[in-house]
């Protein structure tokens, strides 16, 4: 049987595999990457959200696996657990004939069983820098030396890999990974930034083939979706849970399954409890949650138990949940790029989504920027008139609003968030120490 994906050299089973998940035509970023990637190049690759990037860098690997199954075979790097997690899914459910072994290696998690796992030399690793770096300094050779011989490394969401959050974790996972011409390289996103691109400037060995730069542009240069509408709403700061509640439970949202992005845990929390408290069936994610809440939290939203999810920019980035048909901006964020991966949970692999930006008198420069960065003019979102909000939901939500604060601080969640900062800066000062002590 030939299918599309045999001719770009896809094997046999693993286009049986796609097909059963009904992916039969490769997207253009697959098209363009999956034979330079299986010839031997190093590849970076730019395509929007939701175009398909996972198996544009899985199928290459996975069929170089099959052809020859020896030690660790691949690295996939993530800057989020969740998104790790996931991608273990995709790689578990494409090799599951195959019997594939995938490690998640990811903090929150328990790290004796990981290193376990490492020591069994599963074909796979999908981690994130500061766990896999932890295993490096902390856990021996028979843990993670079979990493000295991998022969693929993806940097998922790489310019967020890049940039300086990650840096010394990164470095330590560098370190005991082959070096740059002993393995191929990968790097993806949907924002392809200057610190990517570098990578195609440094010198290759001759006995290498040059790196393969894929950014997939539109006619229109538009970096989002085509089918993705982006509105915004103008409204007055001190209103915006009344705005919230009623965009969410308008006519045409109330059924809609929606993700509300916010810039701060605390806003996360406080938005969470109102919504419960005024009857939405909402949950959230963000960094100061347990690890076992965050999973529990993202089960739940998938498999429809809430249709709102509240979230920071933890699920910004890779997270493929079908059913997500509205993004909200509650906050708009500082940095375009983290916009469009925002709005790019919805409208993925062409279905179609909305996404609106709540823009105070405060989020006008911003606004401008983001505007210029997608190519695009936002349109002004029409549903929700000011005197409905207020008429409607200004005196509910504000008593929600007050219910939830006061539940939050007899629950001392400050003090939590204090607590879990003062031990997560330990935990940071005691690893740095560590780390240091390693380098001498
Ligand atoms: N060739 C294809 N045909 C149909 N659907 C596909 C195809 N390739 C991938 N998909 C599906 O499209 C969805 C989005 O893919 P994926 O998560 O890889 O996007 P992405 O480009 O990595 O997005 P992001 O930039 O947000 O991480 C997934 O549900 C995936 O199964």
């Amino acid at each position: 049987m030939t299918s599309e994906f045999t001719s770009l050299g896809v094997s046999k089973w693993l286009a049986e595999s796609l097909n059963a998940m009904k992916i039969y035509t490769p997207t253009a970023i697959q098209k363009a990457c999956i034979p330079k990637i299986l010839a031997g190049h190093d590849c970076i690759g730019g395509a929007k959200t939701g175009s398909g990037k996972t198996i544009a860098f899985g199928a290459p690997m996975l069929t170089k696996w099959s052809e020859d199954p020896m030690g660790i075979f691949g690295v996939i790097l993530t800057p989020t657990r969740e998104l790790a997690l996931q991608i273990a899914e995709q790689f578990a459910a494409l090799g599951a004939s195959m019997n594939i072994r995938i490690a998640v290696v990811v903090g929150g998690e328990d790290i004796v069983k990981q290193a376990i796992q490492l020591q069994n030399r599963p074909h796979f690793v999908i981690a994130t820098p500061g766990r896999l770096a932890d295993h490096i300094l902390n856990s021996g050779e028979d843990t993670v030396g079979g990493l000295r011989r991998v022969k693929y490394l993806v940097l998922d969401e790489a310019d967020r890999l890049l940039s300086n959050s990650f840096g010394s974790d990164l470095e330590r996972c560098f370190s005991i990974l082959p070096a740059a011409d002993k393995r191929q390289t990968m790097l993806f996103t949907a924002t392809v930034t200057d610190a990517v691109r570098a990578l195609k400037d440094k010198p290759v060995p001759e006995s290498k083939p040059p790196v393969f730069v894929h950014e997939v542009e539109s006619v229109d240069k538009v970096a989002i979706p085509e089918k993705l509408l982006t509105n915004y709403l103008f409204l007055p700061s001190y209103v915006k849970e009344a705005y919230l509640f009623s965009v969410l439970t308008h006519e045409d949202n109330k059924d809609s399954t929606a993700i509300v992005f916010v810039n701060r845990t605390h806003t996360a929390e406080v938005l969470r409890r109102t919504l419960r408290n005024l009857e939405v069936r909402v949950t959230s994610l963000h960094s100061e949650m347990p690890q076992s809440e965050r999973t529990n939290s993202l089960h739940r939203f998938k498999a429809g138990a809430a249709r709102v999810l509240i979230a920071t920019d933890v699920a910004s980035r890779g997270l493929d949940i079908p059913s997500v048909q509205l993004v909200i901006n509650y906050d708009i964020p500082g940095d375009a790029d983290d916009f469009v991966h925002r709005v790019g949970r919805t409208a993925r692999a062409g279905r179609s989504g909305e996404s609106i930006s709540f823009v105070t008198e405060k989020d006008v420069e911003r606004i401008l920027s983001i505007e210029k960065r997608i190519n695009k003019k936002m349109d002004k979102y029409e549903k929700i008139s000011d005197n409905k909000v207020i008429k409607s939901s200004l005196k509910e939500t504000s008593v929600a609003k007050r219910e939830a604060l006061m539940d939050m601080e007899k629950e001392g969640f400050g003090e939590k968030r204090k607590n879990n900062k003062r031990k997560h800066d330990q935990e940071k000062l005691v690893s740095t120490s560590k780390k240091s002590k390693g380098k001498k």
